[in-house]
C-alpha cells in the first residue's frame, strides 16, 4: 500500500489536492476543510472530505449513461490508507480551460451580472428577476478560472470557443446542461434545490469527459427545498449553521474587516457535519455510514 507522500503533489485547491500515481492516473484528495465568505477557515470539518467524495462517486455512477469521466476507482490499493474514502484514483485528462456552469436559478455573480446588464455571460434574460428567481430554463453560463482566493470571470460562449475551439466548447456546453437537467430533476425529487453547478471537463483519447468533483455542495448551490424564498439570499443546505455563526456576535468577527475568521466552536463544525450527512443521505438514499474510510 503507497502512502500519500509516494505521489507527488501536482495542484491544490482550498480544500482538495491532486497527486501523480503514474503517467495515466491521478489521485484527487479531499481534505476536511471548509471555506465561507472567501476564507479557508482553520477548523475542519470532521467527515466533510468523505462525504464530499462519497457524493461525487454517486453522481459518477447515475450519470455514467449521460457522460464519461475520469474516476477509475474509489476502494483500491493505489489509495493510501490515510486517505481512503476521501480520496478517488481518476484518468489524468487534458484539462480544458473552462469552469462550466450551469445555473437553474439566479444567484451569486449571476445576480451581480444580471442587475447591471440583464444578461449572464451573455444570455439576456427576463426582466423583474431577483436573488433566487427561478430562471425560465437552465443556462450556461461559463467562466475563466481565476487565480486561487480570487474569484472566477463570468464569460460568454464564444469567447471560450475562441480558447478551446467551437467543437469542444459546444459539447462542453450540451453536456453541462444536459448532466445539470438530470441532477437537478434528481434532487428536486428529494425535496432539494440544485440551484447552480460547476463542471471541469477534460479530453481523453480526443473524448470529452467529465473530471474534478461533481455536484457537490462545493461544487454546487444546495438549497433546501422548505425554506425556499427569492428576492433574498437563500439559505445553504450545509454552510448555513457556519454563515449565521460567523455573521453573529457570538463570534466577534467582523465580515467588512477582511480579517480572517476565528476558529468554530465544536458544535457548529459538528452540526455542520451533520447537514452535509443529510445532504448525503437525502441526494442518494445511501446511508454514510456504509460508506469506507
Ligand atoms: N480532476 C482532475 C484532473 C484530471 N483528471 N486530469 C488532469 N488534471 C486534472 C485537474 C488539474 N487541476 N484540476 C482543477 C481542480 N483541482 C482539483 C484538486 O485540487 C486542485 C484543483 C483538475
Amino acid at each position: 500500500m503507497a502512502t500519500l507522500e509516494e505521489y507527488p503533489k501536482i495542484a491544490a485547491g482550498k480544500v482538495r489536492e491532486l497527486h501523480a500515481i503514474d503517467d495515466d492516473h491521478l489521485l484527487l484528495v479531499a481534505s476536511d476543510r471548509i471555506s465561507a465568505y472567501d476564507f479557508v477557515l482553520d477548523s475542519p470539518i470532521p467527515d466533510k472530505g468523505r462525504i464530499l467524495t462519497a457524493m461525487s462517486v454517486f453522481w459518477f455512477e447515475l450519470l455514467g449513461d449521460l457522460v464519461p469521466n475520469h474516476l477509475v476507482a474509489w476502494d483500491d490499493p493505489r489509495i493510501p490508507t490515510e486517505v481512503r474514502g476521501r480520496a478517488l484514483v481518476v484518468r489524468r485528462l487534458d484539462m480544458l480551460a473552462v469552469e462550466a456552469v450551469a445555473r437553474g436559478y439566479l444567484a451569486g455573480s449571476g445576480t451581480l451580472d444580471y442587475n447591471r446588464t440583464g444578461a449572464v455571460c451573455g444570455i439576456t434574460l427576463p426582466p423583474g428577476l431577483v436573488e433566487g428567481s427561478k430562471l425560465p430554463e437552465p443556462i450556461y453560463t461559463p467562466a475563466t478560472k481565476a487565480p486561487l482566493g480570487e474569484h472566477d470571470e463570468n464569460v460568454t460562449f464564444d469567447e471560450i470557443a475562441e480558447v478551446i475551439g467551437t467543437e469542444h466548447a459546444t459539447v462542453v456546453r450540451e453536456l453541462t446542461l444536459a448532466v445539470y437537467r438530470r441532477a437537478a430533476e434528481h434532487a428536486a425529487e428529494r425535496g432539494i434545490i440544485l440551484a447552480d453547478t460547476k463542471f471541469e471537463f477534460g479530453l481523453l483519447d480526443g473524448r470529452v469527459v467529465l473530471g474534478d468533483e461533481v455536484l457537490t455542495p462545493d461544487s454546487s448551490r444546495y438549497w433546501p427545498l422548505e425554506s425556499y424564498q427569492p428576492g433574498r439570499a437563500q439559505h445553504s443546505f450545509d454552510k448555513q449553521f457556519v454563515r449565521d455563526w460567523l455573521t453573529s456576535p457570538a463570534s466577534g468577527w467582523d465580515r467588512a474587516s477582511n480579517t480572517a475568521p476565528p476558529p468554530l466552536p465544536d458544535e457548529v463544525a459538528q452540526a455542520t457535519r451533520g447537514r452535509y450527512v443529510e445532504a448525503y443521505e437525502q441526494v442518494t438514499g445511501r446511508k454514510f455510514a456504509d460508506w469506507i474510510g
